[in-house]
């Protein structure tokens, strides 16, 4: 985000604690926003298709035997939802839970506390505080910490909670196993597309690595409040942990809104702008949204893994004609930005030919 004013992120102040605390305070107005989440139809409990997302199996892509079917299945996931939810990931689960842990017991600690690694004004995007995502300055019901964990030399350790403890260890090594998932996923839809391993990896290799940890407080107006409002992830790929089962996600298909239901143990991944551009649009970036729960919290710890092509997004050669106009790196952060505060169209549409 060097050499650009990032504007989206916001302090979370003493009054905004009081009202995630308490139900019977009134919801301060920058969080009323029940135009936006009553926007769209969501799909209802009964309807088959609701809660479920496609599921891949990690152990059948390792199998020789049951791999081509599960690529094509993890493919088929890509294109249609941008979406799915992954089993049998074989991450270590020491590390989630250590990360979970970690997580929660952050979120837990008074507001004072979190605010030792609060955003800054100049700091970019890292650190604990609100997003804002509306042209009228709404903000989300939910706080969250956004710190850069890849490349080592981007890490800024003032943004890394040293309390509790166990936090930026926690961190640095759930870092390291999410980039060895996104390899192996990233192979695995190489293969479904066709094209060389090494050149989708490439494209993913030693460049940017983000974490974001939200906690979505519970509301008694879920109606009238928003986690984070519908956008589309700017990165390449998402690996995203739920740390409780409470739902909230929503993800837009067919012009519809279909809640997900968190399986036990599994990631939740998903196509950013960018993978969708490197696919030369095969795989779908969709737009998402989280809602929030009458009585229980909702925590989850999400890693971006960013892409480019020297410096360029543009799809991979390999995959013939380009659909979409090649832009430079640091132009597509821009140009995401702004889609993110104008809440309009995607950004990677203005790119297409
Ligand atoms: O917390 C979630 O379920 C979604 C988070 C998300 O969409 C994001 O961080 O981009
Ligand atoms: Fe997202």
């Amino acid at each position: 985000m060097e050499g650009f004013k990032v504007i989206n992120r916001d302090i979370i102040t003493e009054t905004a604690a009081m009202a995630f605390a308490d139900p019977n305070l009134q919801i301060p107005d920058r969080y009323v926003r029940s135009g936006e989440v009553a926007a769209g139809i969501v799909v209802s409990d009964g309807e088959s298709e609701s809660y479920e997302l496609p599921v891949v199996d990690m152990a059948r892509l390792l199998d020789p035997e049951r791999r081509e079917a599960e690529i094509a299945w993890l493919g088929s996931a890509c294109r249609t939802w941008g979406f799915f939810q992954l089993i049998n990931h074989g991450v270590d689960e020491a590390v989630i839970q250590k990360m979970k842990d970690s997580t929660v017991n952050f979120f837990e600690l008074p507001l004072e506390d979190k605010n030792a690694v609060a955003v800054r004004p100049d700091g970019g995007i890292e650190g604990f505080g609100h997003h804002f995502r509306s042209p009228a300055d709404k903000l989300d019901w939910a706080e969250n910490l956004i710190v850069e964990t890849q490349p080592i030399e981007r890490r800024k350790l003032e943004f890394w909670p040293n309390n509790p403890p166990t936090f930026r260890d926690s961190i640095d090594k759930y870092a390291m196993e999410m980039w060895n998932l996104a390899t192996r996923l990233l192979g695995f839809m190489a293969s479904d597309l066709g094209v060389e391993q090494e050149t989708m990896l490439a494209a993913f290799r030693g460049k940017r690595q983000s974490m974001t940890l939200h906690h979505y407080r519970p509301c008694h107006h879920p109606e009238k409040v928003i986690g984070i409002a519908p956008h589309s992830d700017g990165f390449g790929l998402t690996l995203l942990l739920q740390v409780n089962d409470t739902p909230g996600l929503q993800i837009s298909k067919d012009g519809r809104w279909h809640p997900v239901r968190p399986l036990t143990g599994a990631f939740v991944i998903n196509v950013g702008e960018i993978l969708e551009v490197l696919t030369n649009g095969h795989y779908k970036s969709a737009f998402h949204r989280v809602v929030v729960d009458t009585e229980r919290g909702r925590d989850t710890v999400v890693v971006f893994q960013d892409a480019c092509i020297n410096g360029v997004v543009k799809p991979l050669p390999e995959l013939g004609e380009p659909r979409y106009h090649a832009i430079d790196r640091s132009e597509y952060t821009k140009g995401h930005v702004t889609e993110i505060l104008s809440q309009g169209e995607r950004f990677v549409d203005t790119l297409k030919k």
